[in-house]
C-alpha cells in the first residue's frame, strides 16, 4: 500500500481497513452497515471503552503501529477479563491526519485483529476521521457467561490479594525507551505489547473473586480503586512480589529502584484480585497481600506502612508521569 490517508480517501480507508478483520463467533453482522450485531449470549453486555493519543500513550518512533494496535486492544480486552468476562467484539475510532502514511492505520488494524484473537473477540465496526493527533479510540464488549461481573467493590477483610501477569516490565520499558535506548528487548515489548492473561479473568470469577481489575495506572493505585470501593485496606507484602534481576540492572542503570516500577508502573495490563482466603489459587496466580479492615493507615500499604514515592498514573496530576519522569 502506497500514498497517505488523504490519497485514499474516508471510504477507500474503511475499505482497506475492513477487508483485513477476521471474523469472530460473537459478531453476527460485521463492518458495512449503520451498526453492527453482536451476540450476547448472557443477555447482560460487559462495555468498556480507552482512548490512546499519539505523544500521551504512545510514540510513533517507540512502537509500530502493529504495537499500537495490539496495545489499544489488549488494554480494552483486559479491562473485560478484569469484571470477568470473556471479549466478544471490539469497535474501533479512529481519528489520522490527512498526510499520514496509509499503511500506518492498515498495520494498526492487523494488530488490533491479532490482539482480538488471542483473546478470542472481532472487530465489529468503527468510525473514521481526519484530525492532526492520531487518536485511536476502542470499544470493546463482552459475555459474563451466566457468571456474576467480579466488581471492585467485593474485597472483605481476611481476603488473599493475587495477582497474574507482569508488573513493572512495561515501566521499565518505558524507562529504558525515554532514555533513548531501545534494549534490553524483553522490557521494550513489553512496554510496547502487553500481554494481559484473559482468561484468567473468568477463571477468577469462577473461584470466586470477590474483587478484581487490571493494571493500568499501577499495582497500588489500581488495588486504591478496589479498597476505595470496598471500604477495606490492602496490604502488599514487598516480599512476595518478583523483582527480576535484568529489571534491578535497569534500575541500577537509570537510577530508580525497580520495585517502584512493580507498585507503581502502569500498563502491563496484569490481573489483581481478592479471593477468600481458603481459595486454593489457581497456577499462575501469586498471593502478594491480603484484605485488613480499614484504619488509621492509607488505603494501600507496603509492608503494613504507607508507601511514600509516587503511587501511579494520573492524567492531570502534578506528575503527570511519574513512572516515565526518572521513575520518582
Ligand atoms: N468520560 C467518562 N464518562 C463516563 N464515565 C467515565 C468517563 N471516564 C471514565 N469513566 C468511568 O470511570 C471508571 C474508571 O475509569 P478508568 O478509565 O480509570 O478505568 P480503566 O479503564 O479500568 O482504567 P484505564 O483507563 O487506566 O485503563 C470506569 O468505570 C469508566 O467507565
Ligand atoms: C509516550 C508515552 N509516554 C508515557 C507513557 C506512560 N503512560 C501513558 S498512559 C499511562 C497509564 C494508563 O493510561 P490510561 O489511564 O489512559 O489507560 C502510562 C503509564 C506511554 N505509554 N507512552
Ligand atoms: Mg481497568
Amino acid at each position: 500500500m502506497r500514498g497517505t490517508v488523504g490519497e485514499l480517501g474516508e471510504f477507500g480507508l474503511i475499505r482497506e481497513l475492513t477487508s483485513r478483520i477476521t471474523t469472530a463467533p460473537a459478531v453476527r453482522l460485521g463492518p458495512g452497515d449503520d451498526a453492527a450485531v453482536v451476540a450476547a449470549p448472557d443477555r447482560r453486555v460487559v462495555a468498556t471503552t480507552d482512548i490512546l493519543l499519539e505523544g500521551r500513550h504512545f510514540r510513533r518512533d517507540w512502537s509500530t503501529a502493529y504495537d499500537v494496535g495490539r496495545k489499544g486492544a489488549a488494554q480494552n480486552l483486559a479491562d473485560i477479563a478484569a469484571m470477568g468476562a470473556v471479549p466478544t467484539a471490539v469497535l474501533l475510532g479512529l481519528v489520522v491526519p490527512a498526510d499520514l502514511a496509509a499503511t500506518w492505520p492498515i498495520e494498526l488494524m492487523d494488530g488490533i485483529r491479532d490482539e482480538c484473537g488471542v483473546a478470542g473477540a472481532g472487530v465489529a465496526g468503527g468510525d473514521v476521521v481526519r484530525g492532526d493527533l492520531i487518536t485511536v479510540s476502542i470499544t470493546a464488549l463482552g459475555d459474563l457467561r451466566n457468571r456474576e461481573p467480579v466488581t471492585r467493590s467485593g474485597a472483605r477483610p481476611g481476603d488473599v490479594v493475587a495477582v497474574t501477569g507482569w508488573l513493572g516490565w512495561s515501566a521499565a520499558g518505558n524507562a529504558v525507551l525515554s532514555r533513548g535506548f531501545r534494549s534490553p528487548r524483553a522490557f521494550v515489548e513489553a512496554h510496547r505489547r502487553p500481554e494481559p492473561p484473559y482468561p484468567a479473568g473468568p477463571l477468577a470469577a469462577e473461584l470466586g473473586a470477590t474483587a478484581m481489575t487490571d493494571v493500568s495506572d499501577g499495582l497500588l493505585a489500581d488495588l486504591g480503586h478496589i479498597a476505595q470501593a470496598s471500604k477495606v485496606r490492602i496490604n502488599i507484602r514487598s516480599g512476595d512480589l518478583d523483582v527480576p534481576a535484568q529489571m534491578s540492572d535497569i534500575g541500577s542503570a537509570v537510577g530508580v529502584d525497580p520495585l517502584q516500577w512493580v507498585l507503581t508502573g502502569g500498563e502491563d495490563h496484569a490481573l489483581v484480585a481478592t479471593f477468600p482466603s481458603e481459595t486454593k489459587l489457581p497456577a499462575r496466580w501469586r498471593r502478594i497481600g491480603e484484605v485488613r479492615h480499614p484504619s488509621a493507615l492509607p488505603r494501600v500499604t507496603v509492608d503494613d506502612a504507607p508507601w511514600d514515592a509516587a503511587g501511579g498514573w494520573d492524567h492531570f496530576g502534578d506528575a503527570e508521569s511519574p513512572v516515565t519522569v526518572d521513575g520518582a
